[in-house]
């Protein structure tokens, strides 16, 4: 399939994610000519791609930005490249908590403003893009949704939701890197050796990532078949399921992130 977006592409930052953005796209078929990369330190992205450490002064207005700097940088970098947008430049943002107005405030012409949020797993094409648009018609959703389709699973959500997607999504590969790890050193603890406990705890995630994604049974349905009556993943699940413990802890866990979201999106108004 054809990259949905013709002309030229900039990225404004391209480290983590604004990388990983750009490899699943190259992988997808674009073509790097196309590509102009915006980064402080000027470091090279990938064969063909052109690096700028400012955008370029002159040339074709860019089809497509992608604002992939740390929400924290918007004001240092907004002022010169929002003159070189037009309204036909689709404007891209995955600024954790920066709401569509402070990008608006910053970007008057694009036409259309999506917000994505995405997280690391887009890196191999496995990840979660949530995606509000703003000045998108039915067709732009769709170039929208062909956009990020490599990256992973793409949802619509309502900006008010936003920071509770980027809590859920963007950060949870995050929490649950830590879950594995707290399963490991539990294991390692118990008397495991540290480095077989670390393979056995990814392994045993990702199995059972990839089981419930194949499966039409509920997570509880698939918990009970690895629970036996009167067995011991049932003395653990008692141990979890206690009102104070996994989903008081998970909740608070959210809530601070869904916080500090919003604490970053009221610095951006
Ligand atoms: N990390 C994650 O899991 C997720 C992050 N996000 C959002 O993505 C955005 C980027 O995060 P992440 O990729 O992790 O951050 P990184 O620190 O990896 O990348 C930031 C990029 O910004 C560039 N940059 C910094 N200052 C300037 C400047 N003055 N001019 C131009 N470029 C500059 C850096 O350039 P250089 O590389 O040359 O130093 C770098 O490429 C954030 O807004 C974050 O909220 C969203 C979802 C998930
Ligand atoms: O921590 C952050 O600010 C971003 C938001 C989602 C993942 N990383």
């Amino acid at each position: 399939m054809p990259f949905p977006i013709k002309g030229p592409i900039w990225f404004m930052g391209c480290g983590n994610m604004g990388g990983a953005m750009l490899s699943c796209w190259l992988e997808a078929g674009l073509d790097p000519a196309r590509v102009t990369v915006i980064r402080k330190s000027g470091e090279a992205v990938a064969m063909g791609v052109t690096v700028l450490t400012a955008p370029p002064p002159d040339g074709p207005v860019p089809s497509l930005v992608v604002l992939a700097v740390k929400p924290q940088m918007l004001d240092l970098v907004a002022p010169a490249l929002a003159p070189m947008l037009d309204p036909t430049t689709l404007l891209v943002s995955i600024l954790a908590g920066v709401e569509t107005e402070a990008l608006r405030r910053r970007f008057p012409a694009p036409r259309a403003v999506l917000r994505a949020m995405p997280n690391t797993p887009i890196a191999i094409g496995r990840g979660v893009v949530a995606l509000h648009g703003d000045g998108l018609d039915h067709a732009g959703r769709e170039h929208a949704e062909a956009l990020m389709a490599p990256l992973g699973t793409v949802e619509w959500v309502d900006e008010s939701l936003f920071d509770v997607v980027t809590a859920l999504a963007g950060s949870g590969p995050a929490f649950l890197f830590r879950f594995v790890d707290a399963l490991a050193a539990a294991g390692a603890d118990a008397g495991l050796d540290a480095a077989q406990a670390a393979r056995l705890a990814l392994a045993t995630v990702t199995g059972a990532g990839l089981l419930a994604e194949g499966s039409t049974e509920s997570l509880a349905a698939l918990a009970n078949r690895v629970a036996s009556k009167g067995g011991s993943t049932r003395a653990g699940l008692d141990i979890l399921d206690e009102p104070s413990a996994l989903k008081a802890l998970i909740r608070d866990t959210i809530d601070a992130a869904i916080l500090r979201n919003r604490e970053m999106a009221a610095a951006a108004r």
